[in-house]
């Protein structure tokens, strides 16, 4: 290293020296406020709403504080004019009355150059410089100068721009995703930073950094939007437990805390999606159509007597009384034009129903015996009326043609039975078991439920009204305690004039000791199943149903949506089709469309086998370019002893750095389970461990330094979307690929 590389690298050292400095002392003083502010908050109401928002916002700023542990500073800007910049993972200021930026956050628009300048467009730069970190320690410097005539050159200069690029793209994989602050493309900086409003298409292939995009963009969209997506929050939606667990810490990275992850299955407030379906099934509930089948079902729970047979209503006092065909059609009728859902539109049934009962009743009770006009008065019909509102019998009767119906029993009773609404052999698909599990593909069935029905609050009223007489029962003890110690704590009358009791009623002690809403925006979210939150990003979007958009779009009444995919690895049988398909019913064809054409990931050696397997079908396909290549050609091996051949492969493949995956169809898995002792395996298997064995589906989204795909044919052999299928398995690895396959019988 040359004098001058000493140099820089000291001064660099200095200067992220003190800034780790700033940072212990500002995350010294969000501990202290937090500390003060949970010990100093006075009893009030509006005290505690002080105490809460203050203990959340210093939350939020240790959160970041802690994100920006690692790797705080990696980057400066010395701009032609004299400007000069650090980029930091968050921005930290220094304690002087101008707070004056010590380092950048790199959402901020001055950090653009960082990810765009280029020789041909400095943007203003006249170098840039990576400063790589290990803890709080600089261990190497790389310049890029922008500015040719620049006579101040470091020595740092002149290495291939790609160096700190392609060593994050080498290293050893974890398990867990991490960012990719340092390196982000200028291709990928575009999708990042693109406006909030409307709908985002991000198509790629693998490997393109769809999903590092979309995990960015999100950290954008809370740092140039924060008010509106702190307060409404941002969804991210990926596939499955799995894939939200490995990309689980990149945004807590960032330094964000305030975005839900889910999938498609968890966001039916209150259901736990444990079961599965049939791919057959999956793919029926995912029609659109159902959303029409369902709206057919509901229409049916709302029922008529048979003609000449009429219900009948026992009537304590007054014998039976009698709902007749065109009595209920009427009432249905009006009922229905009301155009409200289900539930909400039952009141004007009953009313309907009551005033019916109340006029037959009238007639009968006040019949002149001489032939003339009733004898009963308003008076005495207004209270025949309560009385047949209050009756039991009648509200059962009401039941029994207009039931109340929470979306759960809606969607049970369907699929209990469903024929008559589908072709025979779809309905026996679809057939459930009393008491089964809810899948994944039954969420958007209750979701779609629970519109059609509308929401019916009562329960959560009448759930409220008990938690709260609950606290006026306990307030009432405490108030009660305090009564009875009143002679041993107060000697004198005048003091027990002062006592709790004599101050605050229950009522005013319960409240004071209600528990404010604590929670953050994204667990409100979750919460709450007509939340509407303030971006939604979904990953692997090729691969959802019908349905599962209607849902989506719910809970983004402003469709602000960022969608990720790749068409040609869509694997679920229900899933959509084209862009245009899923998003046609909802923003027509105003959708933004980007694509990303360079792979990250998957060596050039690897992608090449892996597009071989597509052009045997598709002879013009062109995968991502890849940005590397590692010089290791993937192997092969034709086997009869599957497992026994896949154990050796990865007690050799096992020995390189990082993680290994084993990708077969399912079928196989108890045989390569059993030979593979040490692998994670199963429905939501640890992928942190050296060796994970996952089905085609499970290793969507997914990467690994080596990846070894078991049966091959049999991948691709599995289902409409096998091909598909074989892709993903195939596009998973960083650095090694090996396939065994099965010798044909
Ligand atoms: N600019 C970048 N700098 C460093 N690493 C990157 C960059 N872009 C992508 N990567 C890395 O490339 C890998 C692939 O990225 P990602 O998983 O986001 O791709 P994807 O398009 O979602 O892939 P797939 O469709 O196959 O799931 C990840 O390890 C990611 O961190």
């Amino acid at each position: 290293m040359s004098i001058r590389e000493t140099e820089a690298l000291r001064d660099e050292q200095r200067f992220v020296s003190g800034l780790y400095h700033r940072l212990d002392r500002l995350r010294e003083r969000a501990e202290a406020a937090v500390r003060d502010a949970l010990r100093d908050a006075g009893s009030g109401r509006q005290a505690r709403i002080e105490r809460d928002i203050a203990v959340a916002e210093q939350s939020g700023l240790l959160a970041a504080y802690d994100a920006g542990e690692q790797g705080l500073c990696f980057g400066r800007l010395v701009f032609r004019d004299g400007r000069d910049h650090h980029i930091g993972r968050i921005g930290v200021r220094e304690d002087d009355a101008e707070r004056t930026p010590l380092v950048v956050d790199w959402r901020a628009e001055i950090a653009r150059p960082f990810y765009l300048a280029t020789g041909h467009t400095p943007m203003g730069l006249s170098r840039r410089r990576h400063l790589t970190t290990s803890g709080r320690e600089v261990t190497a410097l790389h310049d890029e100068i922008l500015d040719l005539s620049d006579p101040t050159r470091s020595g740092h200069e002149g290495r291939d721009a790609d160096e700190v690029l392609l060593a994050a793209l080498d290293t050893a994989r974890t398990g867990r995703m991490g960012d990719i602050v340092r390196t982000v493309q200028a291709e990928q900086d575009r999708v990042i930073r693109a406006p909030h409003q409307g709908v985002l298409v991000v198509e790629g292939g693998p490997g393109t950094g769809k999903t590092a995009v979309a995990l960015h963009r999100a950290a954008y969209l809370l740092y140039a939007q924060r008010e509106l997506l702190a307060r409404r929050a941002v969804l991210v939606v990926g596939p499955n437990a799995a894939f939200l667990r490995y990309i689980g810490d990149v945004l807590p990275s960032l330094g964000e805390t305030g975005v839900l992850l889910a999938t498609p299955g968890e966001l039916f407030p209150g259901v736990r999606a444990t079961g599965a379906d049939t791919p057959e099934a999956a793919e029926i509930k995912g029609r659109a159509a159902m959303a029409g089948v369902l709206a057919a079902y509901v229409r049916d729970q709302q029922t008529v007597p048979p003609t000449g047979a009429p219900l009948e209503v026992p009537h304590e006092d007054y014998g039976t009384l009698l709902i007749d065909r065109d009595t209920a059609e009427d009432a249905r009728w009006d009922a229905r034009g009301t155009g409200l859902p289900h539930n909400l539109a039952r009141p004007r049934f009953a009313t309907r129903i009551v005033d019916a009962l109340t006029a037959q009743l009238a007639d009968r009770l006040g019949a002149d015996p001489y032939g003339g006009p009733n004898l009963l008065d308003a008076s005495d019909i207004a209270q025949i009326g309560k009385e047949v509102a209050a009756s039991d019998e009648v509200h059962a009767a009401i039941d029994e043609l207009w039931p109340v119906l929470s979306p759960q029993r809606l969607v049970e009773r369907f699929l209990e039975d469903p024929h008559g609404y589908l072709p025979d052999g779809e309905a026996e698909f679809l057939r459930r078991e009393p008491g089964a599990p809810w899948t994944p593909a039954d969420v958007p069935l209750l979701d779609e439920a629970a519109e059609l029905l509308g929401e019916d609050d009562s329960a959560a009223r009448a759930a409220a009204a008990r938690e709260r007489a609950r606290r006026v029962a306990y307030a009432q003890g405490v108030l009660d305690v305090s009564y009875a110690s009143r002679t041993y704590e107060f000697e004198d009358e005048e003091s027990e004039v002062l006592a709790a009791h004599d101050v605050i009623d229950a009522e005013r002690f319960a409240e004071r000791h209600e528990e404010d809403d604590h929670r953050t925006a994204a667990e409100r979210a979750a919460a709450d199943r007509t939340w509407a939150f303030g971006h939604i990003i979904v990953d692997e979007a090729q691969e959802l149903s019908a349905m599962a958009w209607r849902l989506l779009m719910r809970r983004v009444p402003t469709r602000s949506m960022t969608l990720v995919g790749d068409p040609a690895q869509t694997g679920d049988p229900a899933a959509c089709g084209s862009w245009r398909e899923i998003l046609g019913p909802y923003v027509g064809d105003r959708y933004e469309h980007v694509t990303l054409g360079v792979n990250y990931r998957t060596p050039a050696e690897i992608m090449e086998v892996a597009a071989a397997v597509r052009r045997a079908e598709e002879p013009d396909f062109r995968p991502p370019r890849s940005v590397r290549s590692t010089g290791v050609a993937p192997w092969e091996t034709v086997t009869d002893d599957l497992p026994g051949a896949v154990a050796r492969a990865v007690a050799r493949e096992a020995r390189a750095e990082g993680r290994l995956a084993v990708i077969a169809p399912a079928s196989h898995h108890p045989g390569l389970a059993a030979a593979l002792p040490e692998a994670a395996h199963g429905p939501n298997p640890d992928l942190t461990r050296p060796v994970v064995l996952l089905d085609p589906r499970q290793a969507k989204g997914l990467e690994f330094d080596t990846v070894i795909v078991a049966d091959p044919d049999g991948v691709r052999a599995a289902g409409p979307h096998g091909v598909n299928d074989l892709y993903v398995a195939l596009t998973r690895a960083t650095q090694r690929l090996g396939t065994v396959r099965l010798r044909p019988a």
